[in-house]
């Protein structure tokens, strides 16, 4: 999918970012060891009450091949398949700078037992990923934004769920829905991390929803030192 057909600029779809047996396993991972709120400083609701949120971050996936608790293929295959979306995006926005990784976050969404089916909250409300969205005009880039994001990018892993579409959108409330990217196993969808892509994720109503999200910046301050802790670690596992 073209920018044209994502209705905004700096946005692309791209497909075939990983194998079914890759993404099955990626799910198997998250769904066996990922522990609620991890990522998310703790919280395991932090958008909804009505689902989960699961997560390994890089830094606990590298403790748990460390300590012999998860098989290195397993984080070898996440950085990979992120390592591929990472050269997807200097591809297509021709980025001829150093483009650092500065998170990287497997995460599952899950609608709760409890959860009403025609629920019509978000999963995650519709936002930028470096400002703070005030109005439709107003986004404020400092802190607690990630002021330093200057691309996102989330590879979808799985399908089998329901609800839990993202959504690019021309507005703060989601009146004004630009495009609609339905996840599935090997997708990817990338964008620059500003105002001009504020975008949302729809409730997901059903089962597991499950990602890697990722984010990059120019800025070598904030680049993501877990990334190499975990191919230093797995260099010795050899
Ligand atoms: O999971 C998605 O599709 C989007 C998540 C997102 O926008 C975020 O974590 O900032
Ligand atoms: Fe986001």
């Amino acid at each position: 999918m073209t920018e044209k057909q994502l209705q905004g600029p700096n946005r692309f779809v791209s497909e075939g970012l990983a194998t079914s047996s890759e993404c099955q396993t990626l799910v198997n991972t998250a769904k066996m060891f990922a522990l609620s709120g991890d990522g998310y400083h703790g919280y395991q609701s932090p958008f909804t009450v009505f689902e989960k949120f699961r997560g390994i971050t890089l830094s606990r996936a590298t403790a748990l091949v460390y300590f012999n608790l998860l098989e290195p293929q397993y984080l070898r295959l996440l950085l990979q398949i992120s390592d591929l979306g990472k050269t997807k995006i200097e591809e297509f926005f021709k980025i001829k700078k150093p483009l650092f990784f500065t998170y990287t976050h497997l995460v599952c969404r899950s609608a709760q037992q409890h959860a009403p089916i025609n629920r019509t909250d978000y999963s995650h409300m519709i936002h930028a990923d470096n400002c703070n969205l005030i109005s439709d005009t107003v986004c404020e880039k400092q802190p607690p934004a990630y002021t330093y994001r200057d691309y996102s990018a989330i590879i979808y892993l799985n399908d089998d769920f329901e609800g839990g579409e993202f959504v690019f959108a021309g507005d703060t409330n989601g009146e004004k829905i630009q495009s609609v990217i339905n996840p599935k196993c090997g997708r990817m969808v990338a964008f620059s991390s500003g105002p001009e892509n504020l975008h949302g994720v729809r409730a997901v109503k059903k089962g597991s929803r499950c990602a890697i999200a990722l984010w990059f910046t120019f800025d070598p301050k904030h680049s993501e030192t877990d990334r190499d802790e975990a191919w230093e670690v797995l260099g010795k596992m050899k």
